[in-house]
């Protein structure tokens, strides 16, 4: 059982342009789509599509169009019953697959509704193989509370992934290495906020083909951590570095359409191989595979094992120096 939380989903709205976006014009748009979202509900989609036992915990009220959403899909969900409807945020897509986000804050979450998520979470993860603590905070809930989640899951023998970014992830990074976990899922800007790397060098080093100071940076911080690093590198791939060795995964050429929930697939992948007990190789290559089948599928919609390319993925074990 893959157990995931989403303290701030949302409603994805996805509008289709039929030409790039300019700013402050009117566009008539070809197409939109609403669909279940949240980072922490695109894994458990993924997870579900892919036969295996989820549950998505989330707050969100009885009826909210969220849960009408997750009903049709079929999703398991758990709820804290609260007072607001659910973020809507809104995505929009050009024909060359730039996709363009903006995301609402969130609905402000009381003291009694965060205490009541909290409970869900360890009760949850009792019968849980693993744990994802996904995406931003709603206001209200204090930056350190994926530490404090984290610390509570620590004693079961559930393991715990996290993904999240901004002041949340600065303030997971300040709780490591004392709050431990088994995974977490950066991007190049947040492997450079979580070490202080020079985002510029490993981006100029990544266009040049060089994912040396990207992987070194990584390594660092899977030392620090003690967990292991699966950073994701957009188009290029991902990279995995654990306490065993490091790889590197280059995706099959793709025809992008939305790259929202890319991440999340990737995510999804990585767990659902170690579910399968697959090397560390095999874990990198199927979370690519995730990742680029997601960002080839219009709106937030997760791939289905059919969706995916194992063979076209190219991994290879590379060398890394802590820095
Ligand atoms: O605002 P957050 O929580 O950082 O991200 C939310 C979100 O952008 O993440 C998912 C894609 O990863 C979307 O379904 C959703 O709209």
């Amino acid at each position: 059982m893959i157990v995931t939380v989403t303290a701030n989903p949302s409603v994805d709205r996805t509008v289709t342009l039929p030409g790039p976006l300019v700013r402050g014009s009117v566009t008539r748009a070809l197409a939109s789509r609403a669909e279940p979202g949240g980072k922490g509900v695109n894994v458990s989609r993924a997870v579900q599509m892919a036969g295996v036992a989820t549950t998505a915990l989330l707050p969100a009220r009885s009826g909210d169009p969220l849960l009408t959403g997750l009903d049709t899909v079929g999703l398991r969900y758990r709820t804290v019953d609260v007072a607001a409807d659910v973020r809507s945020n809104l995505t929009v897509t050009e024909p060359d697959g730039t996709t363009t986000k903006l995301n609402l804050p969130g609905n402000p979450m009381s003291p009694a509704d965060l205490s009541a998520l909290t409970a869900l979470i360890v009760e949850s993860a009792a019968t849980a193989s693993w744990v994802a603590l996904c995406g931003s905070l709603p206001p209200g809930v204090p930056d350190s509370w994926y530490a404090e989640v984290a610390s509570l899951l620590a004693p079961l023998s559930c393991r715990v992934a996290v993904d999240t970014s901004g002041a949340p992830l600065t303030a997971f990074r300040a709780a490591m290495p004392d709050v431990a976990v088994d995974v977490i899922k950066p991007n190049v800007e947040e492997l450079c906020e979580m070490t202080g790397a020079d985002l510029d060098l490993l981006e100029r080093s990544a266009d040049a083909g060089d994912f040396g100071p990207t992987l070194d940076t990584a390594r660092s911080l899977q030392q620090f951590a003690g967990c292991a690093v699966l950073a994701t590198l957009g188009a290029a791939g991902a990279l995995l570095v654990t306490a065993e060795g490091a790889w590197l995964a280059t995706p099959p050429p793709i025809v992008p359409v939305s790259t929202v929930g890319a991440g999340d697939a990737t995510l999804a992948g990585y767990l659902l191989a170690t579910l399968d007990e697959a090397t560390p190789a095999e874990r990198l290559r199927r979370a690519v595979a995730y990742g680029s089948a997601a960002a080839a599928l219009a709106g937030t919609q997760p791939p289905t094992p059919s969706d995916l390319a194992l063979a076209a993925v190219h991994v290879s074990e590379v060398a890394t120096h802590a820095v």
